[in-house]
């Protein structure tokens, strides 16, 4: 992860499950994030909110599963930081534990003494500041530190994350100059979500890419594919299925005589 100081930008995409996180890894993602976002792209809920731990865990070791060699974070989900310490400190060890994930994220500023504990125990931890979407039902999906002094708090928020040990952090829906600042302040890689191009990397969520099952495009999102496609695909196996096309003998398994076997 020298990537900050040579200046090559570093990608990091969201995988979900087995498929995902092979499509991630062959396309040569440095880094790959078991995003809470799942609750929304693959499990149909309305916000990150509904999504536990035991619905991070299930995904993340798939993920593993399908990318052995890919760095992996997965997201703390809402509800998990901020309890007491100790029960703070036991999500995290299990989640890092049994998805062995490379790095475990967490939303807020309030999470600074989790991370210096989770860092002292051995558990790296990516931060996650700007727009923080488990705490949708107080901000908002929408920018984040537009105000000079919420500039000023993120930016204090930032070192802050820093100095309690965090290896990498995530800005989401900030100002670009504002992200740009913060990433030369930090010595630590800053990945951008909707924060502009002078962070030090990019991530986004893999159905927004490939535009597969979204129904709301954030402005930040570019899509590079379309499986929408995947629709057509379906309605054309249902009609060859309804007009006999499908199975042609080619799909099929060649024939018994049937006098010769018993009824
Ligand atoms: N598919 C998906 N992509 C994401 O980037 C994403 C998720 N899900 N789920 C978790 C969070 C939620 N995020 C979101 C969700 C919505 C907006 C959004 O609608 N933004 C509007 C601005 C709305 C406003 O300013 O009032 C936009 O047009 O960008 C942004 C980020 C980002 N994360
Ligand atoms: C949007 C990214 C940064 C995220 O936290 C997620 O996918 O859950
Ligand atoms: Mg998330």
């Amino acid at each position: 992860m020298n990537m900050k100081r040579n200046g090559e930008k570093m990608t990091m995409l969201t995988a979900y499950d087995y498929p995902s996180a092979k499509q991630a890894e062959q396309a040569g993602i440095e880094s790959i994030l078991v995003g809470d976002s799942l609750g929304m792209t693959v499990l149909g809920y309305e916000s990150t909110v509904q999504v536990t731990l035991q619905d991070m865990k299930h995904h993340a070791k798939a993920v593993r599963r399908g990318a052995a060699d890919t760095f992996m974070v997965v997201d703390m989900p809402f509800g998990t930081v901020g309890i007491d310490d100790k029960t703070d400190m036991e999500n995290a060890v299990a989640l890092y534990q049994e998805t062995n994930a490379n790095a475990l994220k967490m939303e807020g500023a309030h999470a600074a003494s989790l991370i210096k504990r989770c860092t002292q125990s051995g558990i790296p931890i990516v931060a996650h500041l700007g727009l923080t979407p488990q705490s949708f039902g107080v901000t908002g999906y929408k920018l984040q530190a537009a105000s000079k002094e919420a500039a000023e708090t993120l930016i204090e928020d930032a070192k802050l994350i820093e100095q309690s040990g965090a290896v990498m952090l995530v800005l989401e829906a900030i100002p670009s100059d504002l992200a740009a600042t913060i990433t030369k302040q930090l010595s630590i890689p800053v990945i951008g979500i909707g924060a502009g191009a002078d962070t030090d990397g990019q991530v986004l969520v893999y159905h927004d890419v490939l535009n597969y099952g979204v129904d709301r495009k954030p402005k930040f999102v570019k899509r590079y594919g379309d499986f929408t496609t995947g629709v057509d695909a379906l309605t054309t196996y249902r009609e060859e299925v309804k007009t006999g096309i499908f199975p042609s003998p080619e799909f099929t398994y060649k024939k018994q005589i049937m006098d010769e076997v018993d009824p």
